[in-house]
């Protein structure tokens, strides 16, 4: 019998997320049975998405959402043997018990020189967000002008140096000057901190004077607003997130966009990473490829100790990391 830390969820959020909002809990967890594994948490993601996620899918007392690396320390699957390392949708839980069909190995021939919890970023969903939103949203072509902000954190540093990779030119703002130093050594060309600017508008204009072919918005809000002007004729809009919204307790509004959308006859769409995930696999060694080949950094943002997981998650949406926010067991 194994007992297992949990954090769920006191009470929903109301703007910006507090400690007090998450209790840790224990769980005393049952023997795995055939077909099961009992799993111990590495590694622990934390992403905007369970911001907004948690009104729509958790009820107060839940178990927060999330995704982890994890060891399968007993086993009665012959598919996951004692000792290898799968990633699980289990949550905030230091342990858990599930079906091995539950589970999704990390890739195998995963070279030992390179930590598994980029299997959260780099090689995991955000590495894939970024992919699918340029390739398969934007149809990203070489040559074209990109811009993506939130662009020192998971998503946007990947989606910056696939822009590279594939012969764009990149400009992205972040919201401090040691994610702009970070920007530069990734290769983006041109960077802002959108904290500090005077003019928005300005900055924008200053870093791509003809304007952008594609934007990869994670931020929306007043933000997006002050793009939709400077778009090119065509351009193509892949609304991954729009983190400058998660914790408004009254909606914003305005201005709207859509003349700046006929008149330029704009393409804008959102996207769910999981749309694709036939795909996965091979989109995934793809990324390590670029990796292992060094045409791709990633940098982590690591909190250690699983009491620390909502601090994690709060400092994340305060904008702490440079690179993927992750949590250490
Ligand atoms: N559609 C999909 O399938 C997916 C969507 N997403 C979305 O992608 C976006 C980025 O996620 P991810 O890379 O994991 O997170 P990040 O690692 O980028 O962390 C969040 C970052 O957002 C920035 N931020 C926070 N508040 C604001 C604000 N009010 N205005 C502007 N920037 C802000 C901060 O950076 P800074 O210091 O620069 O402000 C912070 O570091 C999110 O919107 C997320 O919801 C993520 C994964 C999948
Ligand atoms: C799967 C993640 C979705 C968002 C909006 O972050």
């Amino acid at each position: 019998m194994v007992v297992s830390l949990a954090w769920t969820l006191r009470q929903h959020f109301q703007g910006f997320p507090k400690p007090s909002d998450f209790q840790l809990k224990k769980e005393t967890l049952p023997e795995p049975e055939d077909g099961e594994v009992l799993l111990e948490a590495v590694f622990l993601s934390v992403d905007p998405y369970m911001r907004p996620y948690s009104r729509n899918m958790m009820k107060e007392g839940d178990v927060m959402i999330g995704e982890q690396v994890a060891k399968v320390i007993k086993s009665r699957h012959p598919s996951f043997p004692v000792g290898c390392h799968v990633t699980s949708k289990c949550g905030w839980r230091s342990h858990w018990v599930c079906a091995g069909a539950e589970l999704i190995p990390v890739l195998p021939d995963w070279p030992q020189d390179v930590s598994l919890s980029l299997a959260l970023g780099a090689i995991g969903m955000p590495g894939l967000t970024a992919l699918y939103g340029l390739e398969e949203v934007c149809g990203i072509k070489e040559g074209e002008t990109l811009l993506v902000n939130a662009a020192a954190g998971a998503v946007g540093s990947i989606v910056g140096q696939i822009g590279k990779i594939k012969g764009c030119t990149v400009v992205g703002c972040a919201g401090t000057d040691a994610k702009l130093a970070y920007l530069k050594e990734l290769g983006f060309d041109r960077a802002f901190n959108y904290k500090t600017v005077t003019s928005l508008e300005d900055a924008l204009k200053e870093a791509a004077p003809n304007g952008y072919d594609c934007y990869f918005e994670n931020v929306g809000g007043h933000f997006s607003s002050a793009v939709m002007p400077q778009m090119r004729e065509f351009g193509r809009i892949a609304v991954c997130g729009s983190i400058s919204m998660y914790n408004d307790t009254t909606p914003q509004t305005g201005p709207y966009v859509h003349s700046h959308m006929v008149f330029k006859q704009l393409k804008m769409e959102g996207f769910l990473c999981g749309r694709w995930k036939h795909k996965n696999q091979e989109s995934l060694r793809r990324l390590m490829s670029w990796l292992t080949e060094g045409k791709l950094k990633s940098c982590e943002h690591v909190t250690s100790g699983f009491d620390n997981m909502p601090a994690a998650f709060i400092g994340m949406l305060k904008g702490d990391n440079i690179g993927k926010a992750v949590v250490k067991v």
